[in-house]
């Protein structure tokens, strides 16, 4: 019978510092603040006949240069409902109700996300995980962000069961 094992991968150097605003309606949102967001995860993999399993090493790599693309941006959510972003020159112009925001490009990152909420970031990270990992034999992949300590939205990926 296959063995399994669940590994944990939490560790702080795994971070980003970002700017955001959650939207809540099409009238209400946060001021823009920023948080130091931590990036956990949970990979469950078989253990091969020599007691390992997926080298968690590869993983912390890959978590890493996904905070570090994130690392010292504003990020948008592309795909909010309430929320128009054009390009207007070296500027990124939001509008959102009655406010027109405008953001440096250079230091701001569209992701296709409907909030910058830790809910759809740990979904963001998880697809971009598993699309470096792509060819990995991997059952189970669980990507958490967390705001602060305390508070954190996690996304999960679930290998589907073959020849049922
Ligand atoms: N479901 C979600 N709810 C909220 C999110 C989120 O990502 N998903 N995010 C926020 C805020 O952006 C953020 O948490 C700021 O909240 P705030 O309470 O002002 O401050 P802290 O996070 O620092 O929390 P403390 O408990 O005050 O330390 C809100 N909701």
């Amino acid at each position: 019978m296959e063995r399994l094992t669940t590994l944990y991968i939490d560790k702080e150097s795994h971070k980003f510092s970002a700017a955001h605003y959650t939207i809540f309606s099409a009238t209400e949102r946060e001021r823009l603040h920023g948080h130091n967001y931590s990036v956990s995860a949970k990979i469950v993999a078989p253990i091969g006949d020599n007691g390992f399993a997926a080298d968690y090493n590869v993983y912390k790599r890959r978590l890493k240069s996904l905070c570090e693309a994130l690392d010292e941006y504003t990020l948008l959510a592309a795909e909010s409902p309430y929320q128009r972003i054009e390009r207007e020159d070296a500027c990124y112009r939001v509008l959102f109700d009655s406010d027109e925001m405008r953001f440096l490009a250079s230091d701001t990152l569209l992701l296709p996300i409907r909030n910058a909420t830790v809910e759809e970031f740990s979904a963001y990270l998880l697809q971009q995980l598993l699309a470096l990992s792509a060819g990995d034999d991997l059952r189970e992949v669980r990507v958490c962000v967390a705001s602060g300590p305390g508070q954190k939205g996690c996304a999960s990926w679930r290998q589907v069961e073959s020849g049922a």
